[in-house]
């Protein structure tokens, strides 16, 4: 009997360059990460970890190369993409006069998520920012803002989590509850893609560890 064709990959990505001038920030990345695995980017500042990440979520315009989504080119515009496809970068953009919780329910219902106030309310106790609810983001604290990001990308569809150092500003307490909750996300089938300088979120997370400051 014909075997089947092995299965694409959730996230491919070939050849990738990323040139600034004359900088060759990536100069031919390759990976994989299949659904349910979490692949961790390392390295020394400036080794071009957030570039790549920016390129692969179509964020930034790679020099060359090709980055696939179960075998289709990723289209950061289709709205299969968008379905799929979480961003947490570390730029933290939020509407100033929208509260959290409005911020966690404009996203749910624009994702058209089922039970939109009910996935909510169980977010916003996971990331523990239920007293500040309320609150508009310019008067949240640092990790607060962080978890309100981490927040967004839990309020939606996602196969494909793409973080950019989750763990800054993050406490103790804070670090222990992101280990768990990319793990569990991992148990959903999610695939997880993740730049970190913390050895012990990425040793407890991550399946595969790429170190770009190696290449
Ligand atoms: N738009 C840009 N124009 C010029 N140079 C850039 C641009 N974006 C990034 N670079 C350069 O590319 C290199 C890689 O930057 P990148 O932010 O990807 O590093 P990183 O590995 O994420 O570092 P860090 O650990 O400090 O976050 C750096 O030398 C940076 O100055």
């Amino acid at each position: 009997m014909p075997k089947a064709p092995p299965a694409a990959p959730l996230l491919r990505v070939r050849d990738l360059h990323r040139s600034f001038g004359d900088l060759h920030v990536l100069a031919g990345l390759d990976l994989e990460l299949a659904s349910g695995e979490a692949l961790a980017l390392i390295g020394p500042n400036g080794a071009g970890k957030s570039t790549a990440l920016r390129c692969i979520a179509g964020a930034d315009q790679a020099t060359s190369g090709t980055v696939e989504l179960d075998g289709a080119p990723l289209d950061e515009r289709s709205p299969a993409t968008r379905r799929d496809l979480a961003v947490v970068m570390d730029d933290l953009d939020f509407f100033p006069d929208l509260s959290v919780v409005e911020h966690l329910n404009l996203l749910a219902r624009a994702h058209q998520v089922a039970e939109p106030d009910d996935l909510v309310d169980a977010v916003l106790a996971d990331v523990g920012l239920q007293r500040q609810a309320a609150q508009l983001p310019g008067t949240l604290s640092s990790g607060q803002r962080r978890r309100l990001a981490l927040a967004s990308a839990f309020v939606r569809p996602r196969r494909l989590l793409i973080l950019d150092e989750p763990e800054q500003r993050l406490d103790a307490a804070g670090l222990a509850w992101l280990a768990d909750r990319l793990n569990a996300e991992k148990a959903d089938g999610l695939g997880i893609l993740l730049v970190s300088h913390d050895t012990d979120l990425v040793d407890a997370v991550a399946d595969w560890v790429l170190d770009l400051g190696e290449l």
